[in-house]
């Protein structure tokens, strides 16, 4: 029997192995299948909490006590639950984990394992800056190793090198990255009183959990440790970043879902919240992130039919940081130093995102006219506290035209070029990195031409009705006579 599965049942999991097992998919690792055609609402696995692996289920916080759980920050980031995952590996057959650490991954295709050529190949896209192996790396010097070293009798000096290397921190918060749930604690759980409530008499909750989002979470991947410190207070609590044992073996793909978790009292059931045909995948949802995303925390990328004819991921999207706006608008970028610091205080964004919608975003459009406006209009501006309006107009056509022109321009390929990579005679010449670093950058590129071409029809009639007024007032026109 699947080693999973066993370990599973020894310890409580309740699985209904006649309608559901596992297999191996070509470019998805696991996947779980029905075995028989399964109805909405069938109970596929019953996880109990108590085997969920958070810092608030181990029991390392506890031995090693608040005061050096607080002094090496452990509460913040995913550092403390990294440990907590290394400490339950090296306890070896006496943490009840480790039947379930030892099926975990230990190889990813995530961006933070690629080799620098490969990632040069996401140069422009939205992976880029958010890899974060810098600061990941520096959590584990700064906070990691010291912890270790004031606990000797915890961390053993003879296991420091197999269990708390670096290169197994980056194992541990990949596997968080790519396969944690949001598990909120119950009222009472982790209290000294948490036996005597009564846990039948509570609210179960049917919401689903989210496979979380690291940007509020925060790994030190995502985020400077001064973006950290400045958004503390809309943190999640980072003992609801929880690894949740065979929940995390089911495969998303867009608009696929067929079956959630959700919480109960004591337990977190996967049930199918669709029929299913017996022989098809089982999938749960990552929330239908861009490809970007896909790719950052997951290492795959979606490829699906798109209701345009061609294929890719219908969530797609394309970042825009204010300063190539800010270039783009003013020859003094540094005169628009207040307008930007107010914009921000005002809540306003420093990145704009396009999506498939071919509405230009309002907010970009606003920081336009905010960066445009004239001294006494910013004055006034001020003074009422009111951003300019999101609406669009000639001016700012063109200026959105010169934005995603220079935007498409920091790829340095082209669709054409990236379309070939990606055509049948070519895309078995890729590896597995640059043909995903492809798919996310064409799809990319793709949002950005089509935005660009309705902003070229957009300033090529602005520049029509111009003409027109003009040879209108200087009476030469064009020299043909317009028709009647
Ligand atoms: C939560 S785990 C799912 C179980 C995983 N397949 C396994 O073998 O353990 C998430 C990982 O599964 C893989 N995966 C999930 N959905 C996929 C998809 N649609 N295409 C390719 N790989 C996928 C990715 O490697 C991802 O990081």
């Amino acid at each position: 029997m699947d080693p999973l599965v066993s370990w599973f049942q020894s310890q409580g999991g309740l699985i209904d192995a006649a309608s559901m097992g596992f297999t191996e998919i070509d470019g998805q690792g696991r996947a779980a299948v029905a075995k028989q055609d399964l109805p909405e609402g069938h109970t596929l696995f019953s996880i109990p909490r108590t085997l969920t692996l958070s810092t608030r289920t181990s029991s390392l916080p506890r031995l090693l006590g608040d005061v050096l759980w607080n002094k090496h920050e452990l509460g913040k980031g995913w550092v403390g639950l990294i440990l907590c995952m290394m400490w339950e590996e090296a306890q070896g057959p006496a943490s009840k984990w480790s039947g379930y650490l030892a099926t975990l991954p230990t190889v990813f295709n995530t961006p933070m394992f690629w080799c620098e050529e490969d990632t040069e190949e996401l140069k422009g896209t939205a992976v880029i800056d958010k890899i974060g192996k810098e600061d990941t790396e520096k959590d584990y010097h700064g906070r990691l190793i010291p912890c270790l070293h004031s606990r000797p009798d915890l961390f053993l000096p003879e296991q420091l090198s197999s269990c708390y290397s670096l290169e197994r921190y980056h194992i541990h918060g990949s596997r968080i990255l790519s396969r944690s749930f949001h598990v909120e604690k119950l009222e009472g759980e982790g209290s000294d009183e948490s036996a005597e409530v009564d846990r039948d008499d509570m609210m179960a909750t049917d919401e689903a959990p989210q496979l979380i989002d690291p940007d509020d979470a925060g790994n030190g991947g995502d985020r400077s440790a001064e973006a950290e410190d400045s958004d503390e207070e809309d943190e999640e609590d980072v003992g609801d970043v929880a690894m949740v044992p065979m929940a995390d073996m089911l495969n998303a793909r867009y608009g696929s879902e067929n079956a959630k978790l959700f919480y109960e009292t004591r337990n977190l059931n996967m049930i199918t919240t669709k029929p299913i045909k017996a022989g098809e995948q089982i999938w749960n949802t990552y929330g239908d992130p861009p490809n970007s995303d896909l790719l950052r925390r997951y290492g795959h990328v979606d490829v699906i039919p798109l209701p345009d004819g061609g294929e890719g991921n219908p969530a797609d999207i394309v970042e825009i940081r204010a300063d190539l706006i800010v270039d783009c608008v003013s020859t003094k970028p540094e005169d628009m130093s207040e307008r930007i610091d107010w914009w921000l205080d005002q809540g306003g964004d420093d990145t704009f995102v396009l999506d498939t919608d071919p509405e230009f975003p309002q907010d970009c459009i606003s920081f336009i006219r905010l960066l445009q406006l004239s001294p006494d209009e910013w004055k006034r501006a001020q003074k009422k506290e009111k951003l300019p309006k999101g609406k669009m107009d000639p001016a700012i056509a063109s200026i959105s035209f010169e934005v995603l022109t220079k935007r498409l321009a920091q790829y340095p390929t082209s669709i054409e070029e990236d379309e070939q990579l990606l055509s049948p005679e070519r895309i078995g010449t890729l590896s597995l990195n640059k043909k995903h670093a492809v798919v996310v950058r064409l799809g990319e590129k793709r949002i950005l031409r089509s935005t660009l071409d309705d902003m070229k029809i957009l300033v090529q009639a602005n520049q029509g009705s111009g003409k027109r007024k003009a040879d209108n007032r200087d009476g030469r026109g064009s020299g043909k006579k317009s028709k009647r």
